[in-house]
Protein backbone atom coordinates (compact mmCIF):
# COMPACT_ATOMS: atom_id res chain seq x y z
CA UNK A 1 0.00 0.00 0.00
CA UNK A 2 1.43 3.33 -1.01
CA UNK A 3 1.56 5.84 1.77
CA UNK A 4 0.54 8.64 -0.56
CA UNK A 5 1.47 11.42 1.80
CA UNK A 6 3.99 14.11 1.20
CA UNK A 7 6.77 13.28 3.66
CA UNK A 8 8.95 16.23 2.78
CA UNK A 9 6.32 18.77 3.83
CA UNK A 10 5.01 16.70 6.69
CA UNK A 11 3.85 19.21 9.33
CA UNK A 12 5.35 17.16 12.12
CA UNK A 13 8.87 17.23 10.79
CA UNK A 14 9.59 20.65 9.30
CA UNK A 15 12.96 19.87 10.88
CA UNK A 16 15.20 17.59 8.76
CA UNK A 17 13.42 14.32 8.04
CA UNK A 18 16.68 12.52 8.55
CA UNK A 19 19.30 13.25 11.17
CA UNK A 20 22.60 14.16 9.47
CA UNK A 21 25.07 11.33 10.11
CA UNK A 22 22.33 9.14 11.61
CA UNK A 23 23.22 5.44 11.40
CA UNK A 24 20.42 3.99 13.59
CA UNK A 25 17.25 5.95 12.81
CA UNK A 26 13.66 4.80 13.33
CA UNK A 27 11.13 3.70 12.17
CA UNK A 28 12.16 0.90 9.79
CA UNK A 29 10.48 -1.75 7.69
CA UNK A 30 11.03 -5.11 9.45
CA UNK A 31 11.60 -7.85 6.85
CA UNK A 32 10.43 -10.99 8.66
CA UNK A 33 12.69 -13.33 6.64
CA UNK A 34 15.80 -11.21 7.32
CA UNK A 35 15.26 -11.11 11.08
CA UNK A 36 17.50 -13.47 13.05
CA UNK A 37 16.09 -15.69 15.80
CA UNK A 38 18.22 -15.10 18.91
CA UNK A 39 17.78 -17.95 21.44
CA UNK A 40 19.54 -15.84 24.09
CA UNK A 41 16.73 -13.26 24.06
CA UNK A 42 14.83 -13.67 27.32
CA UNK A 43 11.10 -13.16 27.83
CA UNK A 44 10.22 -9.54 28.41
CA UNK A 45 9.15 -8.91 32.03
CA UNK A 46 6.58 -6.13 32.41
CA UNK A 47 5.22 -4.87 35.68
CA UNK A 48 3.16 -1.67 35.67
CA UNK A 49 1.57 -0.07 38.74
CA UNK A 50 -1.72 1.68 37.74
CA UNK A 51 -1.27 4.12 40.64
CA UNK A 52 1.75 5.69 38.88
CA UNK A 53 -0.54 7.01 36.15
CA UNK A 54 -0.63 10.85 36.25
CA UNK A 55 -2.41 12.57 33.36
CA UNK A 56 -3.19 12.66 29.65
CA UNK A 57 -1.62 15.53 27.69
CA UNK A 58 -1.93 16.74 24.09
CA UNK A 59 1.63 17.88 23.31
CA UNK A 60 0.87 18.96 19.75
CA UNK A 61 2.46 15.81 18.27
CA UNK A 62 0.31 13.09 19.85
CA UNK A 63 -1.53 12.53 23.12
CA UNK A 64 0.61 11.07 25.88
CA UNK A 65 -0.30 9.34 29.14
CA UNK A 66 2.48 10.20 31.59
CA UNK A 67 3.60 8.22 34.62
CA UNK A 68 5.27 9.02 37.92
CA UNK A 69 8.82 7.75 37.37
CA UNK A 70 10.66 8.71 40.59
CA UNK A 71 10.73 5.07 41.77
CA UNK A 72 10.88 1.57 40.25
CA UNK A 73 7.12 1.06 40.28
CA UNK A 74 6.25 0.64 36.59
CA UNK A 75 9.15 -1.18 34.99
CA UNK A 76 10.26 -3.54 32.24
CA UNK A 77 13.29 -5.82 32.16
CA UNK A 78 14.59 -8.97 30.48
CA UNK A 79 14.12 -9.37 26.75
CA UNK A 80 17.10 -7.65 25.06
CA UNK A 81 17.60 -5.32 28.04
CA UNK A 82 20.66 -5.39 30.34
CA UNK A 83 19.00 -3.21 32.97
CA UNK A 84 15.58 -2.37 34.37
CA UNK A 85 13.80 0.51 32.59
CA UNK A 86 11.12 2.78 34.05
CA UNK A 87 7.90 3.69 32.22
CA UNK A 88 7.80 7.42 31.48
CA UNK A 89 4.86 7.73 29.08
CA UNK A 90 2.95 6.07 26.29
CA UNK A 91 1.48 7.62 23.15
CA UNK A 92 0.26 6.66 19.68
CA UNK A 93 0.86 7.45 15.98
CA UNK A 94 -2.01 7.11 13.50
CA UNK A 95 -3.25 8.00 10.00
CA UNK A 96 -6.10 10.06 8.55
CA UNK A 97 -7.56 6.82 7.22
CA UNK A 98 -7.18 3.13 8.12
CA UNK A 99 -4.85 2.48 5.14
CA UNK A 100 -1.83 3.88 6.98
CA UNK A 101 -0.75 5.32 10.34
CA UNK A 102 1.88 3.07 11.92
CA UNK A 103 5.56 4.04 12.01
CA UNK A 104 7.16 0.60 11.72
CA UNK A 105 5.98 -1.76 9.00
CA UNK A 106 6.26 -5.55 8.71
CA UNK A 107 7.25 -6.67 5.21
CA UNK A 108 5.92 -3.29 4.08
CA UNK A 109 2.55 -3.93 5.72
CA UNK A 110 1.26 -0.72 7.32
CA UNK A 111 -1.14 -0.70 10.28
CA UNK A 112 -3.68 2.03 11.05
CA UNK A 113 -1.90 2.99 14.29
CA UNK A 114 1.03 2.16 16.57
CA UNK A 115 1.36 2.42 20.37
CA UNK A 116 4.72 3.38 21.91
CA UNK A 117 5.47 2.70 25.58
CA UNK A 118 8.56 4.78 26.42
CA UNK A 119 10.91 3.63 29.24
CA UNK A 120 14.29 4.91 30.45
CA UNK A 121 17.30 3.18 32.02
CA UNK A 122 17.01 4.28 35.64
CA UNK A 123 19.84 1.96 36.70
CA UNK A 124 22.47 3.78 34.65
CA UNK A 125 21.04 7.33 34.46
CA UNK A 126 19.55 9.90 36.84
CA UNK A 127 16.70 11.11 34.64
CA UNK A 128 14.87 10.60 31.38
CA UNK A 129 16.60 13.71 30.03
CA UNK A 130 20.03 12.17 30.70
CA UNK A 131 19.01 8.75 29.36
CA UNK A 132 17.64 10.22 26.11
CA UNK A 133 21.22 11.10 25.09
CA UNK A 134 22.67 7.60 25.65
CA UNK A 135 22.82 4.59 23.32
CA UNK A 136 21.27 2.32 25.97
CA UNK A 137 19.18 5.04 27.56
CA UNK A 138 15.68 4.17 26.34
CA UNK A 139 13.53 1.16 25.57
CA UNK A 140 10.31 1.61 23.61
CA UNK A 141 7.73 -1.17 23.20
CA UNK A 142 5.85 -0.80 19.91
CA UNK A 143 2.41 -2.39 19.52
CA UNK A 144 0.48 -2.30 16.23
CA UNK A 145 -3.24 -1.50 16.28
CA UNK A 146 -5.46 -3.10 13.64
CA UNK A 147 -9.12 -2.61 12.80
CA UNK A 148 -11.28 -5.27 14.43
CA UNK A 149 -13.14 -5.86 17.65
CA UNK A 150 -13.84 -3.13 20.19
CA UNK A 151 -10.98 -2.87 22.71
CA UNK A 152 -12.36 -2.63 26.24
CA UNK A 153 -9.13 -1.41 27.89
CA UNK A 154 -8.60 1.36 25.30
CA UNK A 155 -12.07 2.85 25.85
CA UNK A 156 -11.12 4.57 29.14
CA UNK A 157 -8.46 6.44 27.15
CA UNK A 158 -10.84 7.20 24.26
CA UNK A 159 -13.41 8.66 26.68
CA UNK A 160 -10.82 11.11 28.01
CA UNK A 161 -9.71 12.42 24.58
CA UNK A 162 -12.32 15.19 24.17
CA UNK A 163 -10.80 16.82 27.28
CA UNK A 164 -7.41 17.10 25.50
CA UNK A 165 -8.70 18.04 22.04
CA UNK A 166 -6.29 20.99 21.69
CA UNK A 167 -2.51 21.31 21.92
CA UNK A 168 -1.28 21.79 25.53
CA UNK A 169 -4.55 20.65 27.12
CA UNK A 170 -3.97 18.22 30.00
CA UNK A 171 -6.36 16.26 32.18
CA UNK A 172 -5.84 14.10 35.24
CA UNK A 173 -5.96 10.40 34.47
CA UNK A 174 -5.63 7.85 37.20
CA UNK A 175 -5.28 4.12 37.78
CA UNK A 176 -4.77 2.99 34.23
CA UNK A 177 -2.66 -0.15 33.67
CA UNK A 178 -1.20 0.01 30.14
CA UNK A 179 -0.48 -3.73 30.14
CA UNK A 180 -4.13 -4.08 29.05
CA UNK A 181 -2.92 -2.64 25.70
CA UNK A 182 -0.34 -5.41 25.15
CA UNK A 183 -1.09 -8.51 23.10
CA UNK A 184 -0.94 -11.76 25.08
CA UNK A 185 1.55 -13.27 22.59
CA UNK A 186 5.11 -12.81 23.97
CA UNK A 187 6.79 -12.72 20.52
CA UNK A 188 8.74 -9.60 19.50
CA UNK A 189 11.44 -8.23 17.21
CA UNK A 190 14.19 -5.99 18.63
CA UNK A 191 16.71 -3.61 17.05
CA UNK A 192 18.80 -0.53 17.90
CA UNK A 193 17.10 2.69 16.77
CA UNK A 194 16.07 6.21 17.63
CA UNK A 195 13.21 8.37 18.82
CA UNK A 196 10.86 9.01 15.90
CA UNK A 197 10.01 12.53 17.04
CA UNK A 198 12.45 15.35 17.76
CA UNK A 199 15.13 15.14 19.24
CA UNK A 200 15.38 11.90 17.14
CA UNK A 201 18.28 10.78 19.35
CA UNK A 202 19.77 7.32 18.71
CA UNK A 203 19.10 6.04 22.19
CA UNK A 204 16.26 3.53 21.77
CA UNK A 205 16.26 -0.25 22.06
CA UNK A 206 13.07 -0.97 20.10
CA UNK A 207 10.91 -3.95 21.09
CA UNK A 208 8.21 -4.43 18.43
CA UNK A 209 5.46 -6.90 19.32
CA UNK A 210 4.71 -9.40 16.57
CA UNK A 211 0.94 -9.52 17.27
CA UNK A 212 -1.30 -6.48 16.80
CA UNK A 213 -4.14 -5.57 19.15
CA UNK A 214 -7.62 -5.03 17.71
CA UNK A 215 -9.55 -1.77 18.12
CA UNK A 216 -12.80 -0.76 16.39
CA UNK A 217 -13.50 2.04 13.88
CA UNK A 218 -15.06 4.41 16.44
CA UNK A 219 -12.02 4.07 18.70
CA UNK A 220 -9.65 4.94 15.84
CA UNK A 221 -11.92 7.82 14.79
CA UNK A 222 -11.67 9.20 18.34
CA UNK A 223 -7.89 9.65 17.82
CA UNK A 224 -8.60 11.60 14.62
CA UNK A 225 -10.81 14.16 16.36
CA UNK A 226 -7.81 15.48 18.27
CA UNK A 227 -6.13 18.66 17.01
CA UNK A 228 -2.50 19.67 16.44
CA UNK A 229 -3.62 23.25 17.11
CA UNK A 230 -4.26 25.33 20.21
CA UNK A 231 -7.67 26.84 21.06
CA UNK A 232 -8.39 29.89 18.89
CA UNK A 233 -6.04 28.78 16.08
CA UNK A 234 -7.36 27.52 12.76
CA UNK A 235 -8.12 23.85 13.47
CA UNK A 236 -5.74 21.20 12.08
CA UNK A 237 -6.81 17.60 12.76
CA UNK A 238 -4.18 15.51 14.53
CA UNK A 239 -3.66 12.78 11.92
CA UNK A 240 -0.67 11.30 10.04
CA UNK A 241 1.63 11.98 13.01
CA UNK A 242 4.11 9.29 11.97
CA UNK A 243 7.65 9.60 10.69
CA UNK A 244 8.61 8.16 7.28
CA UNK A 245 10.60 4.91 7.11
CA UNK A 246 14.36 5.29 7.64
CA UNK A 247 17.21 3.26 6.07
CA UNK A 248 18.19 0.05 7.90
CA UNK A 249 21.89 0.71 7.20
CA UNK A 250 24.20 -1.69 9.04
CA UNK A 251 21.63 -3.17 11.44
CA UNK A 252 20.22 -6.60 12.20
CA UNK A 253 16.72 -7.14 13.54
CA UNK A 254 16.52 -10.04 16.01
CA UNK A 255 13.40 -12.06 16.78
CA UNK A 256 12.49 -13.71 20.08
CA UNK A 257 10.66 -16.46 18.18
CA UNK A 258 11.37 -18.97 15.40
O1 LIG B 1 7.82 8.20 19.15
S1 LIG B 1 8.92 7.94 20.08
O2 LIG B 1 10.16 7.53 19.41
O3 LIG B 1 8.52 6.90 21.08
C1 LIG B 1 9.26 9.41 20.91
C2 LIG B 1 9.36 9.42 22.22
C3 LIG B 1 9.67 10.62 23.03
C4 LIG B 1 9.38 10.55 24.36
C5 LIG B 1 9.63 11.63 25.18
BR1 LIG B 1 9.19 11.46 27.00
C6 LIG B 1 10.19 12.79 24.73
C7 LIG B 1 10.51 12.89 23.39
C8 LIG B 1 10.25 11.81 22.54
O4 LIG B 1 10.53 11.92 21.23
ZN1 LIG C 1 6.18 7.29 19.22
Amino acid sequence: IHKNRNDALHPLWQSPLSVPGGTRQSPIDIQWRDSIFDPYLRPLKISYDPDTCLHIWNNGYSFLVEFEDSADKSIIMGGPLENQYRLKQFHFHWGAINEWGSEHTIDSRVYPAELHLVHWNAVKYESFEDAVMEGNGLAVIGVFLKLGAYHDGLQKLVDALPAVKHKDEIVEFDSFDPSCLLPSCPDYWTYAGSLTTPPLTESVTWIIKKKAIEVDEDQLEAFRMLLFTSPGEEEKRMVDNFRPLQPLMNRTVRSSFQ
